[in-house]
């Protein structure tokens, strides 16, 4: 309807910031990052994530992106290390695309962008007491970022692509478990960090992000699959998730560090 056109085009990037003043803050994501202006930091330690598969409960459709939801009610996935002071919980993992394997990541590097890019969230539950509280705070939440590069399908990849069928419509879910994502890290963990912010609304600037140097893999044939996931629910008109990704936003003089 006209409506749901209307509706839909305000919904863009573009027009988040008449909802969302956030969108024009000091800490946004993502961001472009410029491999010349990084910092080594040596006070930067490695990544140590820890995952148990059992953790993994759901695979869902959201509407704008498809995600696994973890169980985080206890410490029993969590990331420790790198940039991070204590420990923090797996909440879910999530992807971005876009409508050609040409763009389709959210963080680019050197103006280059990826097919698309895996998130992996945690939030900071040595000091906060929900996903919710740590979401207002400025080190409430981790997300992990991996890039996908166009290149051999990935085995990994297709335990979720093979599912996308089964939720391909918004608000869709099923069981997923019995699966770990460190399954889908490339081999090395070196990272580049930053100070920002969730890509999504509601923009909250409460992400310290860890962004992986090494891209894993993706075929087109898999990114297809996930352009075939529909962003409109059992009673709207079809409309496929053609493209999920936030563009970069300003850095704002923020120092981006490398381990
Ligand atoms: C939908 C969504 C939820 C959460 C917690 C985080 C993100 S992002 N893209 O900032 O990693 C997206
Ligand atoms: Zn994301």
């Amino acid at each position: 309807s006209h409506l749901t056109l209307l509706l839909q085009y305000f919904t863009g990037p573009a027009h988040w910031k008449e909802v969302f003043p956030v969108a024009n803050g000091d800490r946004q994501s993502p961001i472009d990052i410029k491999t010349e202006e990084t910092k080594y930091d040596p006070s930067l330690r490695p990544l140590n994530p820890n995952y148990d598969p059992a953790s993994a409960k759901i695979i869902l459709n959201n509407g704008h992106s498809t995600s696994v939801e973890f169980d985080d009610t206890v410490n029993k996935s969590v990331l420790t290390g790198g940039p991070l002071c204590g420990t923090y919980r797996l909440r879910q993992i999530h992807f971005h695309w876009g409508s050609n394997d040409e763009a389709g990541s959210e963080h680019a590097v050197d103006g280059m962008k990826y097919a698309a890019e895996l998130h992996v969230v945690h939030w900071n539950a040595e000091k906060y007491s929900s996903f919710v509280e740590a979401a207002r705070q400025s080190d409430g939440l981790a997300v992990m970022a991996v890039f996908l590069k166009i290149g051999e399908c990935n085995p990994q990849l297709k335990k979720i692509t093979d599912r996308l069928d089964t939720i391909r419509i918004k608000g869709k879910r099923a069981l997923f478990t019995n699966f770990d994502p460190s399954c889908l890290l490339p081999k090395s963990l070196d990272y580049w960090t930053y100070f920002g912010s969730l890509t999504v609304p509601p923009l909250l600037e409460s992400v310290i992000w860890i962004v992986l140097r090494e891209p894993i893999s993706v075929c087109s044939e898999q990114l297809a699959q996930f352009r075939s996931l529909l962003s409109t629910a059992e009673d709207e008109v079809a409309c496929c998730l053609l493209r999920n990704y936030r563009p970069p936003q300003p850095l704002k003089g923020r120092e981006v560090r490398r381990n």
